[in-house]
C-alpha cells in the first residue's frame, strides 16, 4: 500500500498543509516542536482511529478552532481510496470513504495500516502490562479490524458489570441482595461470551507474532539471545473452543465471587492479561541493557511489519517517530535490510546527519517549521 498525500486542516499545528509523498521513504525534519510527531500522529489515526499520544479529540484540533480534518489517499492493490477524518472539539468524530460518510466507524479501519515506532515504545518492556494489552489490541485491530468491535462490546460489558459489583458492595447489611446477584449472573454470562472472544484472538495472534519475533531478535542480537513471548492470560484455557473457553471464564468468575463483592470491581477477564517478554528466560524488564532492550521492541516491530504484510497481503507504511538516532549502526541496518523498499517509511528527525546516509538516498525530505511543510529548508 501507498499513502500518496494527505491533507491536513486546523489538524494540532497545522493551518492547511498539503503533502505529496513521492519516495518510498520520506524523511521529515525539524526543531522540536516544529510539528513533526504531528504528522505521523496524523497517519496513525488514520491506520487505527487512535492516537497513542492522547485519547481526547480535543487535543488534535488546532487550538481556538471548532474542528479539524485529515484527509489522505491512499493506494491499494485494488485501487485507489480517499479516507477522511473530522474532528470535533465538541461532539462525535466523522469518517468518511471517497468522500461518502460511514455510519460504522469499522468499515474505516483496514484500508490504511501502518507499525508505528517511537521512544514511547520502550514501555512495551518497561511499563506496566496495560501498555502491552494496548499494543497487542491496536496490532489486532489492524489485522481483523472487526476486534475494534468486539473489544468495545467487552469494555462496556465490564463497565456495566462493575457499576453493578459496586452497588451489591455498597448495599445495607439488612437490604436484601438477590434481585442484583440475578442481574449479576447475566452480566457473568456476558463477561464470559465477550472475553472469551478477546482472550482467543490475543492468543492467536501471540501464536503467530512471537516465532517472527524470535527470528528477528536473534539475527539483530547475533543468536546470542533468545527471545520468548508468552501470551498470560487471566483466565487460563487450555483448547481454542468458545464453549470450553467460556466454561473457564464461568468457572474463575464463581472462584473470585466473594472478593469481586468485597471489591465491587470484576478481577477476572482479559483487562487484567499479561504478555510476558523474556530473554534468555529471564524478564527482559529486569534484563539488561538500555540497548538490548531496544534489540527487543525492534524485534518486535518488525515482526509487527511482517505479520501484518503476511495476514494484509500488502505492506503496511512504517512510521518512525525520533527512534533511528537511537539505534546503533548495526540495528539501523538490521532494519534497513528488512524495509528495502517494500515498506513506504516516514522517519522523523532533529537532524538529518545523525543516522546513517544510507537512509536518505533515494529519500524525500520535507522540512518542518511551526506547523509548515517545504520541500527545502528555510532561510532563517
Ligand atoms: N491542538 C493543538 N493546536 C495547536 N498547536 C498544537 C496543538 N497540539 C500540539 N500543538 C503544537 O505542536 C507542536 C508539537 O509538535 P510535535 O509534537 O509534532 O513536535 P515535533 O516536531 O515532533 O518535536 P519533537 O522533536 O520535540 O518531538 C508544539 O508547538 C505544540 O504547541
Amino acid at each position: 500500500m501507498y499513502l500518496k498525500s494527505l491533507h491536513l486542516r486546523d489538524f494540532r499545528n497545522y493551518i492547511d498543509q498539503q503533502v505529496a509523498f513521492d519516495a518510498q521513504k520520506t524523511i521529515v525534519v525539524g526543531n522540536n516542536a516544529q510539528g513533526k510527531s504531528n504528522l505521523l500522529e496524523a497517519v496513525e489515526l488514520l491506520a487505527t482511529l487512535k492516537s497513542h499520544r492522547t485519547s481526547r479529540d480535543r487535543d488534535l484540533v488546532r487550538e481556538e478552532m471548532p474542528q479539524g480534518h485529515i484527509q489522505a489517499t491512499v493506494e491499494r492493490i485494488y485501487g485507489e481510496t480517499e479516507l477522511a477524518l473530522t474532528l470535533r472539539k465538541q461532539g462525535r468524530r466523522t469518517v468518511s470513504l471517497n468522500r461518502e460518510n460511514l455510519r460504522r466507524h469499522l468499515d474505516f479501519l483496514g484500508i490504511l495500516n501502518a507499525v508505528q515506532f517511537s521512544s514511547l515504545d520502550l514501555d512495551l518492556v518497561r511499563g506496566a502490562p496495560e501498555c502491552r494489552r494496548t499494543w497487542l489490541d491496536r496490532l489486532l485491530v489492524q489485522l481483523e479490524p472487526v476486534y475494534a468491535h468486539i473489544l468495545q462490546q467487552y469494555n462496556q460489558v465490564l463497565r456495566q458489570r462493575n457499576a453493578l459489583l459496586k452497588k451489591i458492595r455498597n448495599l445495607e447489611a439488612q437490604h436484601p441482595k438477590e434481585q442484583l446477584l440475578v442481574e449479576l449472573a447475566l452480566w457473568d454470562a456476558q463477561l464470559a461470551a465477550n472475553g472469551s472472544r478477546v482472550t482467543r484472538r490475543r492468543a492467536r495472534v501471540i501464536e503467530r507474532l512471537a516465532p517472527i519475533a524470535r527470528s528477528w531478535h536473534g539475527k539483530i542480537s547475533g543468536k546470542t539471545e533468545i527471545l520468548d513471548i508468552q501470551y498470560q492470560p487471566n483466565v487460563q484455557w487450555l483448547e481454542d473452543d468458545p464453549t470450553q473457553v467460556q466454561q473457564a471464564f464461568l468457572e474463575k468468575i464463581q472462584q473470585r465471587r466473594i472478593p469481586e463483592e468485597q471489591l465491587g470491581t470484576t478481577v477476572v477477564g482479559p483487562h487484567r492479561d499479561e504478555v510476558a517478554l523474556n530473554i534468555n528466560q529471564t524478564p527482559a524488564r529486569s534484563y539488561g541493557s538500555q540497548g538490548q532492550q531496544r534489540t527487543l521492541v525492534l524485534a518486535l516491530k518488525l515482526a509487527e511489519l511482517q505479520l501484518i504484510e503476511e495476514v494484509i497481503g500488502e505492506p503496511p507504511l512504517l512510521l518512525l517517530d525520533d527512534v533511528l538516532a537511537e539505534l546503533d549502526p548495526h540495528r539501523q541496518n538490521q532494519l534497513l535490510e528488512a524495509i528495502q523498499d517494500r515498506f513506504q517509511t516516514l522517519i522523523t528527525t532533529t537532524h538529518v546527519g545523525s543516522f546513517d546516509a544510507l537512509w536518505s538516498k533515494d529519500s524525500q525530505i520535507l522540512w518542518v517549521k511551526t506547523g509548515q511543510i517545504d520541500r527545502e529548508p528555510s532561510i532563517s
